[in-house]
């Protein structure tokens, strides 16, 4: 997998490829006693720093680890041998009241190794079942972190008997309000065809290695990557035999809006865009006002309805306009753009009545402009999928229902996402949602910072803006992949600042100056 440029990103991991990591790595000598260790060594390192800071100090801090009988209930066995032995503790300490450990029969003889470990330490190992007999004295704790080491990457089915048993305690305990939960790995109960009802969600994960796929799905969950001893060509060639998948982390990404001081109207960024029609110009014009507010020079504007002409004039002058009936004689005498954005602000029907029109126009371009760059929003996604659309690079950006209505397929978990890449085909497609997605012919990347503040009318034309100045700047022959993050980066910068797109327009003006 290749992650190119400033578009900040990490690889993540299917369970199958995980194991594969796993299966290499021990098979090159690396014992998996000493891969448990390395991970419960991780584990209590960052477990110390954000969760357990004062646990020597306080006699009121409690630590609950509650482990599986897989290898996953491994870690938290290895874990808690360590914190027996933190060198931060008072040597009269009594471990047994600071911490509770609740354990299946491990069954690998690394997690045996650890359990009997811990029994030599004077640690009382639970039986799991007793964990829901104990949880009206849990919810008493002020300070309660819980560790699950329930399930790992070995679920491949909905947690059941003593599993989930232990599941519903720890949501009972969780919902009295006051432990903390982290899971080690993945939280047990996510699997790859998504998250068990049952399954209560994490503060946070310490997973080891790669970022799981399945974490990633999950809308904000924080995920840290610990390792544990893999050995990076092993990753490396578990990774080049999927598709790509990745997490992409907002970044700075100015770079793909800058102007050069020898810059006129076009070399600084020439673009077009159908959108906007009558009572709809709204959108239009915040599409436009993003495209020259992050410093596009030239944009030519075709508006589906005539009397909304006045309208445009009145409030941006500096755009070029006419009606979309003019569109393929333009295509076919104006100087061609780099970029063109269409569907900001047009119903289904009036994409419609100009698809003849649209699909012409964008041939005589094709053909004119090699680098030419569609960008399809709303209703005009649809174009992408009609079979006399040219052969140009392409982004479409529906939102959930739209994507719906085009026939694409749902895509609630990691089951899905070849399903819905596939669906895609040569077309990229950055699909909108609390978790975003970009699936493209070679690899599939995941967006998961979700801003509530983004959730406003208005965020997806400005997004629009944006993605038409990046795919026309001196950034436009960067991979599609990179064009969008930069732009879900500098969208997310300035909802941070503003819930608005208005606000958030002249923050990105302010920046970008
Ligand atoms: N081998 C390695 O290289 C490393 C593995 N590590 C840990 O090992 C984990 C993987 O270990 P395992 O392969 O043992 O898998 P798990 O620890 O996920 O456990 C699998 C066991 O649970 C049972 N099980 C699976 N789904 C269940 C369900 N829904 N309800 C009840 N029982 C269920 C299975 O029958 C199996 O016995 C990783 O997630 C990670 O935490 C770490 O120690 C790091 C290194």
């Amino acid at each position: 997998m290749k992650l190119s440029n400033g578009n900040k990103g990490h690889a993540l991991v299917r369970y199958d490829d995980a194991r594969s990591i796993d299966t290499l790595t021990i098979q090159q000598g690396n014992d998996e006693t000493l891969l448990m260790g390395l991970a419960a060594a991780g584990a209590l390192h960052h477990l110390k720093q954000e969760y357990l800071t004062r646990f020597w100090n306080s006699e009121g801090l409690q630590l609950v680890i509650v482990c599986g009988s897989g290898n996953n209930g491994g870690d938290g066995l290895a874990l808690a041998g360590l914190l027996c032995a933190d060198p931060d503790r008072y040597p009269d300490a009594d471990i047994n009241k600071r911490m509770s450990v609740y354990a299946l029969p491990p069954k690998s003889a690394a997690s045996q190794f650890y359990e009997a470990k811990l029994r030599r330490q004077g640690v009382t190992i639970r039986p799991l079942q007793k964990l829901s007999e104990d949880v009206a004295e849990m919810v008493k704790h002020n300070e309660l972190t819980i560790v699950e080491a329930l399930l790992g990457t070995g679920q491949s089915r909905l947690p059941a008997g003593d599993i989930a048993t232990a599941l519903q305690a720890i949501d009972t305990i969780r919902n009295a309000g006051r432990a903390k939960l982290v899971a080690l790995d993945v939280p047990a109960g996510l699997t790859e065809s998504g998250l068990a009802d049952s399954a209560p969600t994490p503060d946070c994960v310490y997973t080891f290695g790669s970022e799981k796929a399945v974490t990633a799905l999950i809308p904000g969950l924080r995920v840290r990557r610990i390792p544990c001893g893999f050995e990076s060509q092993n990753e490396e060639a578990v990774f080049a035999a999927s598709t790509a998948l990745y997490r992409s982390e907002p970044s700075d990404a100015l770079h793909f809006f800058r102007r050069n001081d020898a810059d006129h109207k076009y070399s600084a960024g020439h673009a077009w865009m159908v959108a906007g029609e009558h009572d709809m110009e709204g959108a239009a014009l915040l599409a436009l006002q993003a495209f020259l507010g992050s410093g596009g020079g030239y944009v030519r504007h075709f508006h589906p309805s005539p009397q909304s002409r006045e309208r445009y004039l009145s409030i941006l002058p500096s755009a070029i306009y006419h009606d979309a009936t003019d569109f393929v004689k333009a295509c076919e005498v104006q100087k061609p753009p780099r970029s063109i954005l269409i569907g900001p602000g047009m119903r289904s029907d009036t994409v419609d009545s100009l698809r003849e029109a649209l699909i012409e126009g964008l041939t005589i371009l094709s053909r004119r402009q090699q680098r030419l760059t569609v960008i399809l929003d709303a209703a005009a996604c649809s174009l992408a999928f009609d079979d006399r659309f040219p052969s140009v690079q392409c982004l479409i950006t529906p939102h959930v229902a739209e994507w719906k209505s085009l026939g694409g397929p749902a895509v609630s978990c990691v089951d899905d996402l070849e399903a819905a890449r596939a669906f895609s085909g040569r077309i990229h497609a950055y699909l909108k949602g609390p978790v975003s997605f970009l699936f493209a012919p070679d690899q599939i990347a995941v967006y998961n910072a979700p801003l509530p503040s983004l959730a406003v009318a208005g965020s997806g034309d400005l997004f629009g803006g944006l993605l038409l100045r990046a795919a026309c700047g001196h950034e436009a022959d960067r991979p599609i992949c990179d064009i969008v993050s930069a732009c879900v980066a500098l969208q997310r910068r300035s909802a941070e600042s503003s819930m608005h797109p208005e606000q958030q327009l002249k923050f990105i003006q302010e920046i970008l100056a």
